[in-house]
């Protein structure tokens, strides 16, 4: 199977649909899912949100020629703004020239924390916790034993002590933070269980009272990097050549590594990507957003989440690592037929190879945004498409 399908977006979208099916083995009721009307049910609405009254409908689309890691995918985007799968597919097929993204990822481990209050030695509570380690993770893992037997669990667990501020009356803290490896599932419900569990011994070994017993966000011990290696040739247009489309890159770049104005955009077309794929697979992209911009913060210095550089012989390289505590399983991917659907047009069997596909999906956009922005800008492609998107918005609905 090869994502590689020139002209695609000029097919009718039913043609489309069949061709895909065909491709990805749907199954009639797969491909039945992207329909109109016969994705989520009401019934299914109903039990995953509270006072629902319908389901709101967002365009789900493919973006084509993405080659990860040797391997051709087609990325599910469910997205209502113009111009981002189109851009996707356009630098997926630049890049998949230049030998595709190379993309790996580190760990799964997401991480717990148990907030205690009123310890009357702080110290020495830290030290009977960690003294305690084996017993806590022990606890911890009793809660969620089936993630232990798929190898994942509880792994490690620290402690540390934050001082208070008197003058605002805030009183000191000691913090339980727990590594969690929670394998293809995001994990929230099976932390907040975890360190609920743990909650009564904490308290037994501090002689301090607990408050918050939740997963944190910041999830930078589950990382996706990204890369791509581009020769100067490949990025030129009609009206500039490709070295100087590179080093105008780099400029762009460095725009956004030096001014928080600039990252702030430039951050936010990569999560362009990264927000489609998360939605159209059922994944919290809430989670992913947080911890991305944390991520692009970490040091104290908010930058562009990508690094571009002129590699060894002239070419373009680009790199993105991102936070990716992304499921394959659990929370709406295992409710919603269309997020089912979604996972297996990416033939994806496992958290981190979605969390591989979706950097590299990020890094793709931001290529795409500043190819066009350093050249022949931005509302050429991108407003051709939004002018497309608002006479279909002008145009009476067909019943
Ligand atoms: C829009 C293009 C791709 C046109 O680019 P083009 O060069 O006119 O495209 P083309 O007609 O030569 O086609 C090249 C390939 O693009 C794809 N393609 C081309 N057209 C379509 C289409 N209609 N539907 C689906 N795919 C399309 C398709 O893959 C096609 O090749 P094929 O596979 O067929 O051989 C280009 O101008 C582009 O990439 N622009 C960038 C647009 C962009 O970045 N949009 C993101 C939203 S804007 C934003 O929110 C973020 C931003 C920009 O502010 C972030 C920032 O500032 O950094
Ligand atoms: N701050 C936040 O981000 C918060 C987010 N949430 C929400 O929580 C949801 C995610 O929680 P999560 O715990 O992941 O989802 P679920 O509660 O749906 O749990 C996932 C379950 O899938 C089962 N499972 C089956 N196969 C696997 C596998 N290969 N690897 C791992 N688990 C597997 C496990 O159950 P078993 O072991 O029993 O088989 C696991 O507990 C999202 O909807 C998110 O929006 C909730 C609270 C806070």
């Amino acid at each position: 199977m090869t994502s590689r399908l020139p002209g695609f977006y000029t097919l009718p979208v039913e043609e489309r649909l069949r061709l895909i099916a065909s491709l990805c083995d749907l199954t009639p009721d797969e491909a039945h899912a992207l329909l109109p009307g016969q994705g989520l049910s009401l019934d299914q609405a109903d039990k995953m949100i509270e006072n629902a009254l319908g389901v709101f409908v967002i365009p789900f689309g493919i973006a084509t020629n993405f080659l990860v890691n040797g391997e051709s995918h087609f990325v599910p985007m469910v997205v209502e703004e113009p111009s981002i799968v189109a851009s996707a597919s356009n630098t997926a097929k630049i890049v998949r020239k230049a030998g595709g993204f190379t993309a790996t990822s580190t760990g799964r481990q997401m991480v717990g924390q148990v907030q205690v209050v009123h310890c009357s030695d702080w110290e020495s509570a830290r030290q009977r916790l960690l003294q305690k380690k084996g017993e806590l993770l022990a606890r911890a893992n009793e809660a969620r034993p089936t993630m232990t037997a798929r190898g994942g669990g509880a792994l490690d667990l620290d402690v540390k002590v934050l001082n208070g501020n008197g003058d605002r009356g805030w009183l000191p803290m000691l913090v339980v933070q727990v590594t969690i490896d929670t394998r293809d599932a995001m994990g929230a419900n099976v932390i907040d269980t975890m360190m609920e569990a743990i909650a009564p011994d904490v308290e037994a070994i501090t002689g301090g009272t607990v408050y918050l017993r939740i997963l944190s966000n910041y999830t930078d011990t589950c990382l996706a990097q990204a890369q791509c290696t581009i020769p100067a040739e490949l990025l030129g247009t009609k009206t500039l050549d490709g070295v100087e489309v590179r080093d105008r890159i780099i400029a762009a770049y460095a725009f956004a590594e030096l001014d928080i104005y600039r990252a702030v955009t430039h951050n936010k077309g990569i999560m362009n990507g990264i927000d489609a794929v998360a939605v159209a697979t059922g994944n919290d992209w809430r989670a992913l957003e947080a911890a991305a911009h944390a991520y692009a913060a970490r040091g104290g210095r908010y930058r562009s989440m990508t690094e571009w550089e002129i590699g060894e012989h002239g070419e373009l390289v680009g790199r993105l690592e991102l936070p990716m505590p992304v499921a394959t399983v659990g929370g709406a991917t295992s409710v919603n037929p269309v997020a089912k659907t979604a996972l297996k047009l990416l033939n994806v069997t496992h958290a981190a190879q979605l969390a591989e596909i979706m950097v590299s999906v990020g890094l793709a956009q931001n290529l795409a945004a500043l190819r066009a922005l350093v050249t022949e800008g931005i509302q050429r492609g991108h407003m051709a498409l939004h002018a497309r998107a608002r006479q279909a918005i002008s145009s009476p609905v067909k019943q």
